[in-house]
């Protein structure tokens, strides 16, 4: 066992509770003194609530506890030694359990600390989102729920699964099984809470951070699909496996039965950002290096400036959070093979091959927008995409990315290839960050011809989960 995991003891607390309102010192009563109070036959009604309850103790040794990009090594509480130990950001990773450098299998993102993982954390391969809708009223069932995840999503970043108690053959198994010769791949599992969770069925009317309010129309978003868009909650899975995202992502699900269901869900694959400053540049779907400007996790002014809730927030329970916008932006991918390659370098502002601004220098000499060719006309062109995204042509205003490229196969009317990037930024604020630029780039960018949104959302991603029997957003629940 790691010790940046529950101890035996913490762990079954999970075990019998799991869940908010467990027996976790100091955390006796939730909602004005009393704790969700569903009962043991309720919770244990469905095969998958069995699951998801029966959380047990039980390591899987041998891992190693992976640097994280996004834990502040002061975390608190039950944020281990290790997290903390292992928080010194942007290193490698130790190798406590033994693992080599090259054994990508054993990493793992520490996941109890001040700040959820996957947002900054250096960006891994493989990703599954998941939004679902929730079915109960009983905000209980709704706490249940953030716990049950949490619980969950410890074990499964620890490379554990649902439970390590031993099946009932007369049941179905607590775990699905589809990654228990896998490690842990470096998962990290983000939670978000989207604006229609703040309507009147659970008593969170007031909590709702005006930052999450619907963004209202953009120039460009006719098309999004109501099948691919919102969900009063999301699940964002990656690791280096793709198997483990969709074990986590499929067992949480699960586990939700009963309180809430898919809504819909997208794999991705072929990080399409870096947010890690030791990372290479990838490529998009477009062949182009996609991520060069981004933000990284070591760049902690740009982090705190742009990337995490600070004091401003109209609600406090999302100091320390972030919020998520997705875009499901499908790419006319036979029409931009037919692009010849002064066309696709002027779309974007780069050249292909290596990523370099078409001002000169390499790939990271900052872009000069107002160099002129022979003839007057800006080098950079006025719709490129790189220069309606610009900090310097949107006041400042930067976001971090952490897409992913994504193929759905062929579309089966068309037969062309469903393919395109799963957009993913975090932001302080998607009103004055992402409405900013998907306005501009809506509006104007060349890149509009070969492109088109098709599904999303906004998700308010809370601090992260501090200790064993802690829930995702638990100071919201403390509000009512
Ligand atoms: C609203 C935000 C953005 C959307 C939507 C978006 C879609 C999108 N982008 C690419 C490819 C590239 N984007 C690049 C840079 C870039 N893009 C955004 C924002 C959105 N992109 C920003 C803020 C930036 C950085 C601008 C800067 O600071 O210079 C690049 C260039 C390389 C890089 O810096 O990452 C590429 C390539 C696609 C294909 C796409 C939709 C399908
Ligand atoms: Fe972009």
């Amino acid at each position: 066992m790691n010790d940046n995991m529950p101890t035996g003891g913490r762990d079954d607390a999970s075990e019998t509770s799991g869940v908010p309102g467990s027996a976790t010192p100091g955390e006796s009563s939730v909602g004005g003194g009393e704790r969700p109070g569903p009962s043991r036959r309720r919770f244990f009604g469905t095969a998958a609530a069995t699951a998801a309850a029966a959380l047990a103790a039980g390591g899987v040794g041998g891992y190693a506890i992976k640097a994280s990009n996004d834990r502040d090594a002061t975390s608190s509480g039950a944020a281990s030694s290790a997290t903390a130990s292992s928080a010194a950001e942007g290193t490698g990773a130790a190798k406590p359990g033994g693992a080599t450098s090259t054994d990508r299998s054993a990493l793992i993102v520490p996941f109890y600390g001040v700040k959820q993982a996957g947002i900054t954390t250096a960006q891994q391969e493989r990703m599954m989102f998941a939004s679902l809708d929730v079915t109960s009223t009983d905000p209980k069932d709704l706490q249940f729920l953030l716990g049950r995840w949490a619980a969950l999503a410890a074990r499964f970043t620890a490379g554990k699964s649902v439970s390590s108690s031993p099946d009932d053959p007369a049941a179905p198994p607590l775990d699905t099984g589809e990654a228990l010769d896998s490690g842990p791949y470096s998962l990290t599992i983000t939670v978000g809470l989207g604006a229609s969770l703040f309507d009147d069925r659970f008593g969170l009317a007031g909590q709702m951070p005006a930052a999450l309010e619907p963004l209202g129309t953009i120039p460009g978003d006719a098309v999004l699909q109501p099948a691919l868009t919102g969900g009063d909650l999301c699940i964002q899975a990656c690791a280096d496996d793709p198997q483990v995202v969709f074990h986590a992502v499929r067992n949480m699900v699960r586990a939700a039965r009963g309180t809430a269901v898919l809504r819909w869900s997208q794999l991705g694959f072929g990080r399409a950002s870096a947010t890690g400053a030791g990372q290479t540049t990838p490529r998009n779907l477009m062949g182009f290096k996609d991520g060069t400007n981004n933000i990284h996790a070591d760049d902690v002014p740009a982090t705190s400036e742009h990337v995490w809730v600070g004091d401003e927030t109209d609600q406090a329970w999302m100091k320390g959070g972030s919020y998520l916008v997705a875009r499901k932006i499908r790419m006319e991918i036979e029409s931009w093979d037919t692009d010849d390659l002064d066309d696709q370098e002027k779309i974007f502002g780069r050249t292909k091959v290596n990523g370099d601004p078409l001002s000169g220098g390499t790939e990271f000499t900052p872009i000069d927008f107002d160099k002129k060719a022979a003839d007057g006309t800006p080098v950079i062109d006025v719709r490129s995409h790189v220069r309606l995204a610009s900090p310097e042509a949107n006041g400042g205003v930067r976001i971090l990315r952490r897409g992913y490229n994504y193929t759905d196969g062929q579309d089966p009317e068309t037969g062309k290839l469903a393919a395109g990037l799963f957009f993913i930024s975090y932001q302080r604020n998607p009103h004055t960050q992402f409405k900013v630029l998907q306005s501009r780039l809506g509006a104007s960018d060349l890149l509009n011809e070969y492109i088109a949104h098709v599904g999303g959302g906004i998700w308010a991603c809370p601090p992260g989960v501090t200790a064993a029997g802690d829930w995702y957003a638990k100071s919201l629940f403390r509000a009512i």
